[in-house]
């Protein structure tokens, strides 16, 4: 018997897409949201929602200027804002191709909207209105984006904020630090040497037809990112989906066989992983979320590193009598929670989903879980301090307070702030963007270290 799968309709991804993004405005991740749309579903509405939250200033900016007056509730305004982004779409297909746009027939988008609007009651009534308001998009659709194209927001595809804060911080840099975002990353990989070199990986990567160029110590970049389950080796576990820049940490770890490690803010576990590919290691894992904390379990049954030298703890790493038992640590790595600027092309839901008070928030649990942490450190062992984001408050202005606020702390060589940016105009910038100090503990005078 033979199966055909039949596409969805494109009014349920329009209907499913508008509850992510109403989801998201009211503070929630659109990767939680997501797995609450029905399996059939999710591939076209991950698709589209992830392009809708790169251009949602347009959508917004464009659904103010064609109402006269305030959505009459939020879903609609979504379902709107939704079917605005997907008009929007510029008509240069070579570009949409290279930055994973999602290109739709405009009328059928219009139907498709207005069909969309059936679906829900707080909708139904307000069909009338969709279809009014698309189609005069539609008539005058060169106008109103040449009206909204002077707006920052529009043009970046980020809060005023977050443009203010990167231009501050990199008054060189800053636009091609945001153009980065509006392309999705490359699928990167981190090869498991315990079970496969990677020169070996790459040969039968290329016997498959699956074309990847090397990176960093351990890295494969693909050319074409695919599902996991389509690349050879996933469950044998010879390799984990892992961004360059994430992959730095494995090269700044001094990790050797025998040291007593702690990975304080582990969930999914994958620099946790790369540490116990990289050595025979003695390792602690702590996350305060137990169910990300399960993910890191998974993981590395599937990537063969269990076992008894590793322990799992659910807790909070600020907190030590949860889950110190007195005995110090050689390595600690502290990724610590941030607020995340650095990985915005793969999760473009953050920058509307952060708040600039949240920047001195975040900055503020990252000194209270490293303080607690540097506790746990031996004398002449390593703290390695790591955030994803961009901001120097999460970053050198963070690392230079921890030098002087560590007793005993010296800081050693690592590569500080590393930048998403793209090698020329337009291209995909090859790693997100990370920060990296690492400090040592002062050996005992008169103890070698
Ligand atoms: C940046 S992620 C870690 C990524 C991970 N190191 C990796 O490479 O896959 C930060 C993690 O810190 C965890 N976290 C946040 N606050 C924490 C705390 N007080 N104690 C321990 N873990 C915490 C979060 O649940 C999240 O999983």
């Amino acid at each position: 018997m033979t199966s055909s799968v039949v596409a969805p309709a494109l009014s349920d991804v329009l209907f499913a897409c508008a509850g992510c993004l109403r989801d998201v405005l009211a503070g929630r991740s659109l990767t939680e949201s997501l797995q609450e749309v029905p399996d059939e579903l999710r591939a076209p509405v991950q698709s589209v929602s992830f392009y809708v939250m790169r251009q949602l200033a347009t959508g917004q900016a464009l659904s103010e200027l064609l109402l006269d007056k305030k959505a009459p509730n939020r879903l609609l305004e979504s379902l709107l804002v939704v079917a605005l982004c997907l008009l929007a779409v510029d008509e240069n297909e070579e570009r949409n191709r290279a930055r994973h746009v999602p290109v739709y027939d405009a009328h059928t988008v219009v139907n498709q909207a207005v069909k969309a609007a059936e679906k829900h009651k707080k909708t139904a009534s307000f069909k009338g209105l969709v279809n009014a308001c698309l189609r005069n998009f539609l008539r005058n659709k060169a106008s109103l984006m040449q009206a909204i194209a002077v707006r920052s927001e529009v043009k970046w595809g980020f809060p005023k904020w977050w443009i203010h804060q990167v231009r501050q911080a990199y008054p060189e840099q800053w636009q091609g630090i945001l153009a980065s975002a509006a392309i999705p990353g490359p699928m990167t990989l981190r090869v498991n040497t315990r079970q496969i070199s990677r020169e070996a990986l790459h040969r039968l990567f290329s016997e498959h037809g699956i074309e990847a160029h090397e990176t960093g110590h351990a890295g494969l970049v693909l050319a074409q990112a695919m599902p996991v389950k389509q690349i050879p080796g996933f469950d044998q576990g010879w390799w984990s989906v892992q961004d360059a820049g994430a992959q730095l940490a494995g090269e700044i770890v001094p990790v050797h066989n025998g040291m007593r490690v702690l990975d304080a803010c582990a969930a999914p576990g994958g620099k946790t992983a790369h540490m116990l590919e990289l050595a025979d290691l003695d390792m602690t894992v702590l996350d305060v979320d137990s169910y990300r904390l399960a993910r890191v379990e998974e993981n590395l049954a599937r990537l063969k590193l269990d076992g008894p030298h590793v322990h799992l703890h659910a807790a909070d790493a600020a907190d030590l009598s949860q889950w110190w038992d007195g005995m110090s640590f050689d390595l600690v790595l502290a990724d610590v929670p941030c607020t995340a600027s650095g990985i915005v092309r793969r999760h473009p839901d953050i920058k509307w989903l952060r708040q600039e008070a949240d920047l001195t928030k975040t900055a503020t649990l990252q000194r209270t879980i490293v303080q607690a942490l540097w506790q746990t450190v031996a004398p002449g062992g390593y703290l390695l301090y790591v955030t994803c984001s961009l901001f120097p408050i999460e970053g050198q202005e963070q690392a230079r307070y921890l030098e002087m606020s560590l007793a005993d702390a010296e800081r050693l060589g690592a590569p500080g702030q590393i930048l998403p940016l793209a090698q020329q105009s337009g291209s995909v910038a090859p790693h997100d963007g990370f920060y990296y100090a690492l400090f040592r503990k002062k050996p005992v005078s008169g103890k070698r270290g």
